[in-house]
């Protein structure tokens, strides 16, 4: 791939909930192992934007896109494409840890992996993801034990190692430490850095602080449309509009 080439692309996206107008002509481009936080007042469409990016927003009732999305230069909304095969290239983290509740560690890193018929072997795949996830010397003793014996960032890192095992070349978080500690959130943010080496990230965030220190570019969400996107520093101290710089210094939101 041409290094100048965004991982992903998206052009004039438009999204609705039946009439409710979410996402509104939005256009951004996102590099290849970068972190972009995606920050902006409740209710502006940050979610729906980002279940955009690997099509799942269209799973929920009443769930429409328009505009073009490319992942590497191909448009994840052809016809041709399978949603399904997206979804493993485009992985997704979400606000509150969701485990599968009646696996055991190992089970849940593997069950993607399960699911897709993997024959391989699971054990190492396990090892190898939660490592990534920054898990791995705080269960290593204990795979076969329920998931829900975990504490809630423990929970969130092993959701991220699960999202991993079917290696995703993008990971999508939805605001993945908002349910967390300092301390836990502090460890997500750690493995957010280094998991950009390998990953492209995506990360909805309502902490201003928390996007200025993960994130390569800052984009600023508001009713539904993208305001600005530029560098996070440049977002974040010399803004080219007066709504951008007033959200990021805690005017309103
Ligand atoms: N399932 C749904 N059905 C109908 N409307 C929805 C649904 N989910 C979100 N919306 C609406 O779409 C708009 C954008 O919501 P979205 O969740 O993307 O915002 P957000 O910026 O992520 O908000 P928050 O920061 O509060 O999570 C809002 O007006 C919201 O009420």
């Amino acid at each position: 791939m041409n290094a100048q080439e965004p991982k992903i692309r998206v052009e004039g996206l438009d999204a609705w909930f039946g009439p409710n107008h979410a996402v509104r002509d939005v256009s951004i481009d996102v590099q290849p192992l970068s972190v972009t936080a995606v920050i902006g007042p409740s209710g502006c469409g940050k979610s729906t934007f980002l279940r955009c990016l690997n099509r799942m927003h269209e799973l929920v009732p009443g769930g429409r896109a328009t505009g073009k999305v490319t992942l590497d230069g191909e448009d994840l909304y052809d016809r041709s494409v399978d949603p399904v095969s997206i979804r493993r290239r485009v992985g997704m983290v979400f606000q509150r840890p969701n485990p599968f509740p009646t696996m055991s560690i190992s089970d849940n890193v593997a069950a993607g992996l399960r699911l897709n018929g993997w024959k391989g072997d699971l054990d190492e795949i396990v090892e190898r993801c939660l490592r990534q996830a920054a898990l791995w010397d705080e269960v290593k003793d204990r795979l076969h034990t329920a998931a829900t014996s975990l504490s809630g960032g423990q929970q969130q890192r092993l959701c991220i190692a699960r999202a991993l095992a079917v290696e995703p070349e993008v990971l999508l978080m939805d605001e993945p430490a908002s349910a967390l500690d300092p301390i836990a959130t502090a460890r997500i943010e750690e493995l957010m850095h280094e998991l950009k080496v390998r990953y492209t990230i995506v990360v909805v965030t309502h902490n201003m602080q928390q996007a200025a220190r993960v994130s390569d570019q800052t984009a600023f969400f508001y009713m539904g449309e993208l305001v600005e996107v530029g560098d996070t520093e440049t977002i974040f101290t010399n803004p080219r509009e007066q709504r951008t710089e007033d959200y990021v210094t805690g005017k309103f939101g």
